[in-house]
């Protein structure tokens, strides 16, 4: 069991980081809003893997909010989540407020292109904007020689790793494997909204995706196969934000030339909107 340092500005978390940094000791970050799950976990345990010192980031980013969305209701949850975070041996927990993030007068913004184009764009516009400076402040707050990301947030997976290295920012980006229920449902905070019967229609996404996947990868006609999943998935209740197959890299819309396809879905159950993934 190690104590987590709990820092709630910059200056604190950098003090209590600079013993390893002097050590010359490797430091990974595991930046998250907290409600912390298996799936933050798992991204805890690599970055052990990864590194001598771990620092885990809880935060609830208003500027990836759109004033209609979620930012009052998110679940939070300090307390529980440092107790899972004590038996993990993490050196240190960022739990910065808004003000010590965004100051009085905050000006800056940072604006990446190429994978944030399109998907999760096209119904939260505001998204990857506020991504992309919260995680940019992160880093330097930390400036971790490694950082992981889930690959249940594809998109946002791609666009930092498209921002570090345009920024040539000195962190290595890991993406790690999407953790999920019994049932195939990916681990999410926002679960937690899902009532009992859309927790149990919600495993029909990870169903309609694979399936997709293995018709596509066989050769199918894409554009019929994702047409019958949108249709399967709005019959069971769902409203589609999309289900797109893009090229893996870049996000991009497939061509001739793609070499790996990515299969990345959005979709409303009532009041929760689920996303998910998976590789053709
Ligand atoms: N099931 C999962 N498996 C692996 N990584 C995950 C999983 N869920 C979230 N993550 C990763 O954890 C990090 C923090 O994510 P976040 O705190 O937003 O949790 P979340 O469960 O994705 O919540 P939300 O419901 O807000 O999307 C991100 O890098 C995200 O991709
Ligand atoms: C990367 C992140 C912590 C930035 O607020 C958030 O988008 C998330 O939890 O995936
Ligand atoms: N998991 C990504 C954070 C968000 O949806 O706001």
């Amino acid at each position: 069991m190690t104590e987590p340092a709990i820092c709630r500005s910059i200056a604190a978390l950098r003090d209590t980081l600079k013993p390893a940094r002097m050590a010359d000791e490797r430091i990974a970050m595991v930046p998250t809003m907290g409600a912390l799950h298996e799936g933050h976990l798992s991204l805890v345990r690599r970055a052990r893997q990864e590194a001598d010192r771990v620092v885990v980031s809880i935060f609830v980013n208003p500027t990836q909010f759109a004033p209609t969305e979620d930012f009052d209701a998110y679940p939070r949850t300090e307390e529980r989540d440092v107790e899972l975070l004590r038996t993990l041996g993490v050196e240190a927990v960022f739990a910065p407020s808004v003000g010590e993030m965004y100051p009085a007068g905050f000006a800056t913004g940072v604006s990446v292109g190429g994978p944030s184009v399109g998907l999760e764009s096209d119904f939260r516009p505001h998204f990857f904007n506020g991504v992309a400076v919260v995680v940019t402040k992160l880093l330097l707050a930390a400036l971790p020689d490694v950082a992981v990301f889930g690959e249940k947030d594809y998109q946002q997976l791609c666009v930092v790793r498209r921002m570090a290295l345009d920024l040539n920012l000195p962190t290595r980006i890991v993406g790690a494997e999407t953790v999920r229920e019994a049932d195939g449902l990916a681990m999410s905070s926002r679960n937690v909204y899902l009532s009992p019967d859309e927790r149990r229609t919600a495993a029909l996404i990870q169903t309609v995706l694979t399936e997709a996947a293995t018709a596509i990868g066989d050769g199918g006609d894409a554009g019929a196969i994702l047409a019958a999943g949108r249709e399967r998935l709005a019959a069971a209740g769902f409203r589609v934000d999309y289900l797109e197959l893009r090229d893996a890299d870049t996000l991009a819309a497939v061509t001739a030339g793609t070499a790996s396809r990515r299969l990345l879905v959005a979709a409303w159950l009532g009041r929760t909107r689920l996303i998910d993934n998976i590789a053709v």
